[in-house]
């Protein structure tokens, strides 16, 4: 290597006894090695963060992120979909990969034109991701029909789509329906296979075909909707009692039932509650997060996404949220 003269770096750094202290101070600062892992663990992909045994995150950095999948459609408005779930992905150090299933021309007040993807192209990206990247955990969210829904079932049953959430989703915030199979097919296809379903309260009534008015109705629904085989069911409140002052969404999981509650955010800024709520499920699960702490997490990130996001005028209807609250920008 080539080594020009040594820098002038001004009188002040060359005070005798300066550089000593400053050389015993680096000697003590010696770079930390990074902990020896097995290969199989390194391949897993450990996360930014541990975790501690009550789930609580230890701040610690890795060498690399861990990676999460979604499977989603594309919100030309980048306030849901997939652009949604990379956002949060990335907040929170978790690298995202991604696996298009639709695209849906949209903004905040609606969608106006929306197309499935090939099936054989969802194929192709599922195989390439999935093909090369040790994937923690996968997040579902548009699926728009039955035939893009047996795909993934297929890769789920083939044990290729861990620490899976399905946000089951149907409609949009704005009332644009998108999906057009039967409710049913979600909890025959992707309820065995799911570690969490995250339907909102539409979705709930739709996929049981019963009316769901109250709390105490949504826990029922969580208990039904576990029948179909999913480790958990959380029933999302965020459309019941807009008035009131909480946000609250009941969780089933392993058998004992949780109810999880926020203030209500005052805000027309709520597109893509759901899809960040779910991928911020399944970023956690990727960094090792016991599953009731990290649905009761990313209820909290959900929660200051929105709040953070409660003035802005990003577009004439209702905006998104913002997934980067807390953090100072890159271009700072
Ligand atoms: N105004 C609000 N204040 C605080 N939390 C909210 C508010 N609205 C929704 N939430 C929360 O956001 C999360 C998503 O719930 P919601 O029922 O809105 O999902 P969704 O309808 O699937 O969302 P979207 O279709 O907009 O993606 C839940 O945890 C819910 O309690
Ligand atoms: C692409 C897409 N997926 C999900 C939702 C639900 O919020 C949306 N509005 N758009």
């Amino acid at each position: 290597m080539l080594r020009g003269p040594p820098r002038d770096r001004g009188d002040a750094r060359r005070r005798p006894g300066a550089h000593g202290r400053r050389d015993a101070r680096r000697r003590q600062r010696r770079p930390r090695r990074a902990p020896r892992r097995a290969d199989s663990q390194a391949a897993l992909g450990e996360g930014f963060l541990d975790v501690r045994r009550d789930g609580r995150p230890v701040n610690r950095v890795h060498p690399q992120p861990p990676i999460a999948l979604t499977i989603a459609g594309s919100d030309s408005g980048g306030g849901a979909g997939i652009q949604a779930d990379l956002h949060t992905f990335a907040a929170h150090g978790v690298h995202g990969t991604s696996v298009l299933t639709a695209i849906t021309a949209q903004n905040t007040r609606g969608v106006t034109a929306a197309e499935p993807v090939a099936a054989g192209l969802v194929r192709a990206q599922l195989d390439a991701v999935l093909g090369d990247f040790p994937v923690a955990a996968v997040k579902t969210g548009m699926l728009g029909g039955a035939e893009l829904l047996e795909l993934v079932a297929e890769y789920g049953q083939a044990d290729r789509l861990p620490n899976l959430v399905v946000d089951p989703v149907m409609v949009t915030t704005t009332g644009d329906p998108l999906y057009a199979g039967d409710p049913a097919a979600y909890l025959g296809g992707l309820g065995p296979l799911a570690t969490v379903m995250t339907p909102n309260l539409i979705e709930a009534r739709q996929l049981l075909g019963r009316e769901i008015e109250s709390v105490e109705e949504m826990r029922e629904a969580a208990r039904a909707l576990a029948t179909y085989g999913p480790r958990a069911v959380l029933v999302k409140g965020g459309h019941l009692d807009r008035d009131g002052a909480a946000a609250v969404d009941v969780l089933w999981c392993d058998g004992q039932m949780l109810d999880l509650s926020a203030p209500r955010v005052a805000t027309r800024n709520d597109h893509g509650t759901g899809c960040t709520l779910a991928s911020a499920i399944a970023a956690r699960l990727a960094l090792g997060h016991p599953l009731p702490q990290a649905v009761a997490g990313a209820k909290v990130y959900v929660t200051e996404a929105m709040k953070a996001a409660a003035a802005w005028r990003l577009g004439t209807g209702r905006g998104p949220l913002h997934h980067h609250h807390g953090r100072k920008s890159a271009a700072l």
